[in-house]
């Protein structure tokens, strides 16, 4: 059978929600690994439109969301530290989603007393070729962010750079004219990408890659040198559409969206990244399958943290290959302001998940807005745009989410989805540890088949004898302001065992956490405290996050040591004195006679330099600074 059938087969099936977690994971995993390898099996609009939503829904904590995917891995040279950590973009799939990103920036912008009509805005055309960062004398791929492979060769098999602007600009992307590649290349390679990276690889170059590369169709372009859309936050609003299509249609390069990001440096630093991007930055990529669609009812369901979500009925419709009958709304904030009821028309865009995003509302309809919890009748509150079941104890609906919850993030583990732990409630299983509590014989009492217990029992050993790491066990617990991401944070900070006994003054002088996330994280450490006792009997096989201290204490010559960050840097700023920190070292804001060392980029003022030369500090340039940390 050809690729392509199987394809088929495979997407029809995630369509369907047939396929099973692991299996749509491995092949996503199979599909990435094969894309960053310059050899794709599927095109990027099935990838991003049909395979990652639907392994969103299914598993949100699988790590192709959490890290920065690696690219340009294969080669045999060793990982050198690149001069500035290269993070992915988030990515956003509808206006809606650009909203929520808009509205992140505006709550961060009234936070440091910047008026949101200030914000400023900068779009430019996503490239879609092969990332790598230049610092003038070496040419990097991205690898994992942090280490990439020195692909200097490119330059030296005569690659030119965009615009004749010279080497040393940082990040940028290795790409192919797109009228070029359609006259000269695309009988040879049947996608760009196989092209780019096989400029890229160290067996000698083809023939045709080296004629486009003196043709100087095949460029390395810098970021900052991409032409721009820029404007105030309150223009992006009003023209979003005008702006897309303008800024898609900037470059003759394959393009795959339109990069967003805020300008104002105080808000960027405000807003910072995580492990896998800049949150003042998106990526907005088009889904080009739309349809309207009829809603024939709404109903209520409740999450696993009691938010209420309205689901649509809709009158069958055909979408890219697909029957959708079902559709979620955001919110109930959505169905009230909107007007999605009964009779309403949507839109819908395609979309992998198998139950697909209303997109907006096209024609409303009178609405009906619960004033029970379906599931436990308790009266709904609203928490801004969320209705919500606060009857969290009892609620039938969000102890079962809870329970799913809990083995969909260990992720080391399949039996135990909703079906089963439905089952299992039925009988009266309540807790997690009571799951843990059951053993063959108790299952085949309640109902389940000889065969089905006796894998249950084997699935639930291997989730507490196959090795995870100690933040995914904590994050499985459902706390709230406790993801992943936080739990390996705290957990970089103070070890599992102390996490209990912590003050609220002692998480909220974490660097990340604010004091409302202290107050909720130390609430509901206290809420899965007994659970937490129990479930340690099991003994599981965690993989122990290492603390920042002890990284620190371990060695690097510059630790303890006291520096000032001046001027304009290549580096973000933020991520530069994260990395100090790592590493033990105390970043200061002024130059003292206690500095050790300043650290500067360009454009730094005398008078700065005027200090440091006074008190005896050492004066440092941000390259050499980059290749002292990373000795
Ligand atoms: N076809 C497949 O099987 C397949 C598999 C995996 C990934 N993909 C594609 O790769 C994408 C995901 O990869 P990712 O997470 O590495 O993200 P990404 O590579 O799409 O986006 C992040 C990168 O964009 C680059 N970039 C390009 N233009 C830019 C600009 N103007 N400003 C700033 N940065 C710019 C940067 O190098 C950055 O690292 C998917 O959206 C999909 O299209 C396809
Ligand atoms: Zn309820």
């Amino acid at each position: 059978m050809s690729q392509q059938a199987i394809n088929q087969i495979i997407r029809q099936e995630v369509l369907a929600g047939d396929l099973s977690d692991q299996d749509l994971a491995q092949f996503c995993e199979l599909a990435n690994a094969a894309y960053r390898d310059g050899n794709p099996i599927i095109t990027d609009q099935d990838y991003d439109f049909v395979y990652l939503p639907a392994l969103k829904q299914r598993l949100p904590e699988h790590s192709l969301f959490q890290v920065v995917e690696p690219e340009g891995q294969g080669f045999s040279e060793e990982k050198v530290l690149l001069p500035e950590a290269m993070l992915s973009t988030d990515k956003a799939y509808s206006w809606h989603e650009i909203q929520k990103w808009i509205e992140r920036l505006e709550k961060s912008a009234t936070d440091i007393n910047l008026a949101i009509q200030s914000i400023q805005i900068k779009a430019t055309p996503k490239l879609d070729g092969f990332a790598g960062f230049d610092d003038g004398a070496r040419l990097y791929t991205r690898g994992d962010g942090k280490k990439g492979s020195d692909i200097s060769r490119v330059f030296a098999r005569g690659l030119q750079v965009y615009n004749d602007s010279g080497r040393g600009q940082g990040a940028g992307e290795i790409v192919i004219k797109q009228s070029y590649f359609q006259t000269h290349l695309a009988d040879s390679f049947e996608y760009p990408r196989n092209f780019q990276a096989s400029l890229i690889k160290e067996k000698a170059l083809d023939k045709k890659a080296q004629q486009a590369i003196n043709d100087k169709a095949a460029l390395f372009v810098p970021f900052v040198q991409l032409p721009t859309w820029q404007g105030e936050i309150g223009e992006l609003i009003e023209q979003f559409e005008t702006i897309v299509a303008e800024v898609l249609a900037m470059v003759d390069f394959d393009v795959d969206g339109v990069v967003f990001e805020a300008t104002n440096e105080a808000l960027k630093t405000q807003m910072g990244a995580n492990r896998k991007f800049h949150r003042w930055q998106i990526a907005f990529k088009e889904n080009k399958d739309k349809a309207q669609v009829k809603v024939l009812s709404v109903t209520p369901q409740v999450g696993r943290t009691g938010k209420i979500t309205p689901v649509a009925e809709l009158e069958p419709t055909l979408l890219s290959g697909a029957t959708i009958v079902r559709a979620t709304g955001h919110h109930y904030g959505l169905v009230k302001e909107q007007g999605l009821g009964a009779g309403s028309v949507i839109e819908l865009t395609r979309s992998g998940l198998v139950i697909p995003k209303i997109n907006q509302v096209l024609q409303s309809a009178p609405v009906d807005i619960p004033a029970i919890c379906p599931s436990c009748t308790a009266p709904l509150q609203w928490e801004a745009d969320f209705l919500m079941c606060v009857n969290h104890a009892l609620c039938p609906a969000q102890v079962i989410g809870k329970m799913e919850y809990f083995f969909k993030i260990l992720a080391n583990n399949d039996g135990f989805g909703i079906a089963t732990i439905e089952k299992l409630y039925e009988h009266g299983i309540r807790k997690i540890s009571q799951i843990y509590q059951l053993d063959h014989s108790a299952l085949v009492a309640m109902g389940f088949g000889d065969k089905t217990s006796k894998n249950l029992m084997h699935q639930l050993r291997r989730s507490h004898t196959e090795q995870i790491e100690d933040w995914r066990f904590l994050a499985a617990f459902g706390m709230a302001r406790m993801g992943t991401g936080n739990c390996e944070n705290l957990l970089k900070a103070y070890a599992l065992k102390e996490v209990f006994d912590l003050s609220l003054a002692e998480i909220s002088a974490i660097d990340g956490f604010a004091e409302l996330s202290a107050k909720m994280i130390v609430v509901g450490l206290q809420a899965i405290r007994a659970e937490f006792d129990v479930l340690q009997h099991y003994q599981f096989n965690l993989e122990i996050t290492r603390l920042d201290t002890d990284i620190a204490q371990s060695s690097h010559a510059l630790f303890g040591k006291k520096i000032v960050f001046t001027g304009k840097m290549i580096g973000s700023r933020e991520v530069m004195k994260k990395q100090a920190k790592t590493l033990g070292m105390q970043v200061l804001s002024s130059v003292t006679g206690k500095t050790n060392y300043l650290i500067i980029g360009e454009n730094v003022g005398p008078k700065k330099i005027e200090n440091a030369q006074k008190f005896g500090v050492e004066i440092v340039k941000e390259l050499d600074y980059m290749a002292m940390i990373a000795q």
